[in-house]
């Protein structure tokens, strides 16, 4: 470890998105782990729950003491539930501490869309304000030097790798964004359930939260942006029985005649030089296992011109580039570092 470490703490390490986040940090050359932090488990080794990390991670669980934390790290993740990250982060923000949040709570810019879709009391308007929304790809300017970022939501960052540029360059009809998006079981944490229950899941495929789900305003709001306009959109999230992975497949009306190969060339334009966006050849799809325990989101396209439809397939890690590892990237790109630094995993395959 060099002296130039940053030290950092981690509140849920003991989540999967916590515990994902250990294993990146574990081989970051600029990281030091100072602190694993739980709510439920203080003193405990953090091996106990997570024997994988036997002989790798030996350290006992802290408690969630801001001031404690203050005095061993210089910046926190937070991969708590929503709900509670909006009460902490305030109390962070306050020790001077640097904080990236996995959750949903600093998201949403408007604290009303919070309170309808999260279905929490709005969060500390001060903490929201300085709230930087982390999707590097488009907002990277954005988070250089900040100490407060947002990471955004899995299903989000899919939907809008994929969605942003071709609505940006006014190709499609803004109100006919259709978004159906599938995920692996770990997206809804380690807690348990009757709706991650195996014999629940196993051997089926079901739909919830059909046009409730949270992260359809976080999906607007950024296309609203990009567009000028208010964009609406309809999305449908699924569960699928496997562990790791999202895949958004989008339809969007064309609003004029392009080919599956101009679509290759836009947004290999769009995303030149950014590291974790794949663009796929014409006529070829992605699939969850090409980016499994990676950072890539990998993009590819159908244009339909028997109904002047596109077709857009997104794919990515949930546990990674939809919150662990994206939220990596944040640190970086906010440190100032080389946005990829720790982050080059191959995916796993098979
Ligand atoms: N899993 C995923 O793919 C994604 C998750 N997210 C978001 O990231 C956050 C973490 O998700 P995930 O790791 O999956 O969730 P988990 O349920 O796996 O873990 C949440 C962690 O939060 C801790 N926690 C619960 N209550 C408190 C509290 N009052 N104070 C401090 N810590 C608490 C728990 O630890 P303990 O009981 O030990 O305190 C637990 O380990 C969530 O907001 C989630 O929505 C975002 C994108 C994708
Ligand atoms: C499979 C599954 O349950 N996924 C979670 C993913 C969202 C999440 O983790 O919550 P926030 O991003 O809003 O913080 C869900 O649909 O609620």
């Amino acid at each position: 470890m060099t002296e130039a470490s940053l030290k950092v703490a981690i509140i849920g390490s003991t989540g999967y998105g916590g515990v994902e986040l250990i294993r990146i940090l574990l081989q970051h050359p600029q990281v030091e782990i100072a602190s694993v932090i739980s709510a439920s488990s203080v003193g405990e080794p953090i091996a106990a729950g997570y024997p994988h990390l036997n002989e790798i991670m030996c350290d006992t669980l802290d408690g969630v003491d801001p001031k404690e934390i203050a005095s061993k790290a210089e910046l926190v993740f937070t991969a708590t539930p929503t709900g509670v990250s909006a009460k902490l982060v305030p109390q962070l923000l306050a020790e001077g501490l640097k904080v990236i949040d996995l959750s949903g709570d600093f998201r949403l810019k408007d604290s009303s869309d919070y309170v309808k879709w999260y279905k929490h009391d709005p969060v500390d308007e001060d903490a929201l304000e300085q709230a930087v929304y982390g999707l590097c790809e488009w907002y990277g300017e954005q988070v250089q030097g900040q100490s407060f970022i947002s990471n955004p939501g899995c299903y989000a960052t899919a939907a809008l790798l994929g969605m942003a540029p071709i609505l940006k360059a006014g190709l499609i009809d803004p109100d006919s964004v259709i978004i159906d998006a599938k995920s692996g079981v770990s997206g809804a944490g380690r807690g348990v359930n009757l709706g991650v229950h195996f014999s629940e899941l196993n051997e089926n495929f079901k739909a919830y939260k059909v046009n409730a789900h949270q992260h359809t305003p976080e999906i607007e709001q950024v296309l609203s942006e990009l567009h000028g306009k208010p964009v609406t959109v309809t999305f449908t999230p699924h569960l699928v029985p496997m562990t790791r992975g999202i895949m958004c497949t989008m339809y969007a009306k064309l609003k004029a005649q392009v080919s599956n190969e101009d679509l290759v060339k836009l947004y290999q334009e769009q995303y030149a030089g950014r590291r974790f966006v794949r663009i796929r050849p014409a006529g070829t799809y992605p699939a969850t296992k090409e980016v499994y325990a990676s950072n890539y989101c990998d993009i590819g396209f159908s244009v339909d011109e028997r109904t002047n439809r596109v077709t857009i397939l997104s794919v990515i890690d949930n546990v990674m580039k939809g919150a662990a590892g994206q939220a990596v990237q944040n640190l970086n790109v906010m440190m100032g570092w080389e946005e990829s630094t720790g982050l080059l995993f191959t995916p796993v395959y098979p």
